[in-house]
C-alpha cells in the first residue's frame, strides 16, 4: 500500500476557520492516509484557565498529574471528538483513538535523568495490523497524542514523534510519506518571512542553520523526527503550510522536503 501520514499541529487546530480549510483539504487528498494531530496550544489555554501552568522544555511538555488528566481530556476527547465529527462531515469515515484503543501505540515513561517529564511517553510499539486493517476497510484513522504502558497508564506524547513511530513502523511494509503541515511555509530562513522557504534541506544544512540559530524551538524536535523517519525507512518527509497540503502531494514546491534521494510521490 501507498500510505500518507499527515500531522496538524497545534497552532493550526486553534483557529476553527484553518482547521475547517485544512479538514477539507485533506478529505480531498488521494489514497489511503493518517491523520494525527497535536493540540499543545489548546492544552496550555485550558490548563492556565483551571490553574495548571504550562511547562515546556525542549519542545516536550512537563505532565504532572494535573497535566496528564488535562490533556487527556483536550486530546483524546474535545479535539479529537471534533475532528472526527468535522471528517464524517466531509464524508471520511474517521475513526479517533489514543494510543491506548486496541493497543494502537504502546510506551514507556520518560526515565528521569536531568529532567523529570513526568507523565511522558517515549513509543516503544506500534500495532501496525490494526492501522492495516482499518486502512483496508477505508477507514481514516484518527490519533491524538496520548498513548499507553500497557500497565493502565496514561501517558503524553509528542505528536511530531507519533507521527514519525507510525511512519516508520508502517513502512518496514509499505510505501509511507509522511507530511507535518503547521503554520508556516515551511522551515524558514527567517521565521517571520513566509515567502524565505528553504525549499530542500538535508543533515548538513539543518546542522549549520541549527548552530546559527536560525531553526530553534519546536522546529527542532521536528527535523530531528523528520530525519530518524528517513534513516528507518520512509519515502518522503514534507514539512509546510497546512493550506498547502494538496500542492505537496502533487509534488509543486510549496514547502520543505527533506531528503536526500530520489522519492516517489503521488
Ligand atoms: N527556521 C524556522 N522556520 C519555521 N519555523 C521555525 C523555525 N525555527 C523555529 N521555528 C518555530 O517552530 C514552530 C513549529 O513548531 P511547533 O510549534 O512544535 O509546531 P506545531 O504547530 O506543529 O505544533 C514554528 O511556529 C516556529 O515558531
Ligand atoms: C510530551 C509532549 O510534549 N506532548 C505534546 C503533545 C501535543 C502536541 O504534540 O501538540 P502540537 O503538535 O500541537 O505541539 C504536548 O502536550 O504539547
Amino acid at each position: 500500500m501507498k500510505i500518507s501520514i499527515i500531522k496538524i499541529g497545534g497552532n493550526v487546530i486553534d483557529f476553527p476557520e484553518k482547521l475547517d480549510e485544512f479538514l477539507f483539504l485533506f478529505s480531498r487528498f488521494p489514497g489511503k492516509k493518517i491523520l494525527i494531530h497535536g493540540g499543545g496550544v489548546l492544552a496550555s489555554k485550558f490548563g492556565e484557565s483551571m490553574g495548571v501552568m504550562p511547562e515546556m522544555v525542549d519542545g516536550r511538555r512537563i505532565t504532572d498529574k494535573d497535566t496528564l488528566d488535562i490533556v487527556t481530556m483536550v486530546y483524546a476527547g474535545l479535539i479529537n471528538k471534533q475532528i472526527v465529527a468535522k471528517l464524517q462531515k466531509l464524508k471520511q469515515n474517521a475513526l479517533g483513538m489514543t494510543g491506548a484503543d486496541g493497543n494502537l501505540i504502546q510506551s514507556k515513561k520518560r526515565p528521569v535523568k536531568k529532567i523529570d517529564y513526568g507523565f511522558v511517553g517515549d513509543i516503544k510499539s506500534v500495532n501496525t495490523d490494526l492501522l492495516e486493517s482499518l486502512l483496508e476497510k477505508d477507514i481514516v484513522p484518527v490519533i491524538c497524542a496520548i498513548t499507553h504502558d500497557k500497565k493502565g497508564q496514561l501517558l503524553n506524547t509528542n505528536a511530531d514523534s507519533i507521527s514519525s513511530e507510525i511512519a516508520v513502523a508502517m513502512s518496514s511494509k509499505h510505501t509511507v510519506n509522511l507530511y507535518y503541515c503547521f503554520n508556516k511555509a515551511g522551515v524558514l530562513i527567517d521565521e517571520k518571512n513566509d515567502e524565505s522557504i528553504i525549499p530542500l534541506i538535508n543533515e548538513e544544512i539543518y546542522r549549520e542553520l541549527k548552530n546559527e540559530q536560525v531553526i530553534h524551538s519546536g522546529m527542532i524536535p521536528k527535523l530531528d523526527n523528520a530525519f530518524a523517519a528517513l534513516h528507518k525507512g520512509v519515502n518522503h518527509v514534507w514539512i509546510g503550510k497546512a493550506e498547502n497540503l494538496l500542492l505537496a502531494v502533487k509534488g509543486k514546491v510549496s514547502g520543505t522536503n527533506i531528503e536526500n534521494h530520489k522519492y516517489d510521490l503521488y
